[in-house]
């Protein structure tokens, strides 16, 4: 899926790469020097596909452009197909600005919460209550106190061998005894991926289906099935099993990969943007192939089933500054005082929930 090979062997002469290239965040090199604020390398967005303007002029003129359709589907949005690349759907604003901040939330809050597995699962093992932590400030301490001896440092939460404390307690020569301790900030930050459902082992390739999980929580479920209704046989209903929670902050990108763990390829991947605008790559078989470039919004939902998930696809770039960020009405949404830790997050991130059938 992510695997290495996506940029490492992939050389600079696939199409693929020289596009990833082309939109991917780079600071001009005499800005970094210099003591100015560094300024992003100025990118060509013109042949970049907007949906959300082929939205606003087939509600005002009924007209799209060439090689786009709209699907005759009853639906609150539209749902938009590519002439060229069948089982590819997308809805522009399909979800509402209340969804989205709800998403955003769970997404931080109860999304990375074991069993679920995050990236700090490898490093630092499961990690409880994240968001709070950071929210109140506390670090992550990595004792090596033995079991059964005295501890002075404020605790909050006990999980093997660390535990949350409050960063104005915590004095690392607390008994003389070294310990490493990370600001919670600092991995809320460092958040890539969670997985939700059937777990995904990112080292095999696969899923696991003998690690410990929960079901995909209902209300996501319930959206993932209306969501990939459009792209469903008659008669069929989607069956969510496992979902990748996808975390961008400035500078990442997702790498060109397939998803082709999944055994049934005619069910589609749903997968929900949330936060800044981001570029989005869909490219054809090969990696040699042309990739054509869109821009995913928050509230937007892509599709890809059938020929579609044969296809190379990735996200080069996210957009963080406030004329292209385009999150405007979330940041207005999520103004109130409790929700100050997820605008802050978000202002500068992108989530993306993307969700599977696996069998
Ligand atoms: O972030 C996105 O929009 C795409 C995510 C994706 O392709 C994946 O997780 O497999
Ligand atoms: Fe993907």
């Amino acid at each position: 899926m992510y695997g290495s090979d996506s940029v490492n062997v992939d050389s600079e002469r696939t199409a693929f790469r020289r596009t990833e290239k082309k939109y991917k965040l780079y600071y001009d090199s005499n800005s970094k020097s210099s003591k100015k604020k560094k300024q992003p390398r100025p990118v060509d967005l013109s042949e970049v596909i907007d949906f959300k303007s082929i939205s606003e002029s087939f509600a005002r003129n009924d007209d799209l452009p060439a090689g786009v359709s709209k699907l005759e589907y009853h639906f609150d949005s539209p749902v938009f197909c590519l002439d060229n690349c069948p089982g590819f759907y997308f809805i522009p604003a399909a979800l509402s600005i209340e969804e989205q901040c709800k998403w955003i939330k769970e997404s931080l809050v109860s999304f990375p919460q074991p069993p679920n597995r995050t990236n700090h699962n490898a490093f630092h093992g499961a990690i409880h209550d994240l968001l709070n932590a950071a929210k109140t400030k506390q670090m992550l301490v990595k004792d090596k106190t033995e079991p059964g001896e005295d501890n002075t440092i404020a605790v909050d939460v006990n999980i093997h061998n660390h535990r949350w404390a409050c960063s104005e307690e915590f004095d690392s020569s607390v008994n003389g005894k070294s310990c490493e301790s990370i600001p919670a900030s600092v991995l809320l930050r460092k958040l890539r991926w969670s997985t939700l459902g059937l777990q995904f082992d990112w080292s095999k390739r696969s899923y696991n289906v003998s690690l410990p999980h929960n079901k995909i929580p209902d209300a996501l479920c319930q959206l993932a099935k209306r969501m990939a209704a459009p792209a469903m046989a008659v008669g069929e209903e989607f069956q969510p099993e496992a979902a990748i929670v996808n975390y961008f902050g400035s500078g990442d990108m997702l790498g060109g990969h397939l998803d082709d763990m999944e055994a049934d390829w005619s069910k589609p991947i749903v997968s929900m943007s949330l936060g800044c605008k981001a570029i989005f790559l869909l490219g054809g078989r090969s990696r040699n192939d042309e990739p054509l470039a869109m821009f995913l919004r928050s509230g937007d939902i892509v599709l890809m089933c059938g020929e579609a998930r044969e296809r190379f696809h990735g996200v080069p770039r996210i957009f963080t500054d406030m004329e292209n960020a385009e999150i405007g009405s979330l940041e207005k949404q999520m103004s109130a005082e409790d929700d100050i830790c997820y605008l802050e997050y978000i202002k500068t991130s992108r989530i993306n929930i993307n969700i599977r059938q696996v069998f």
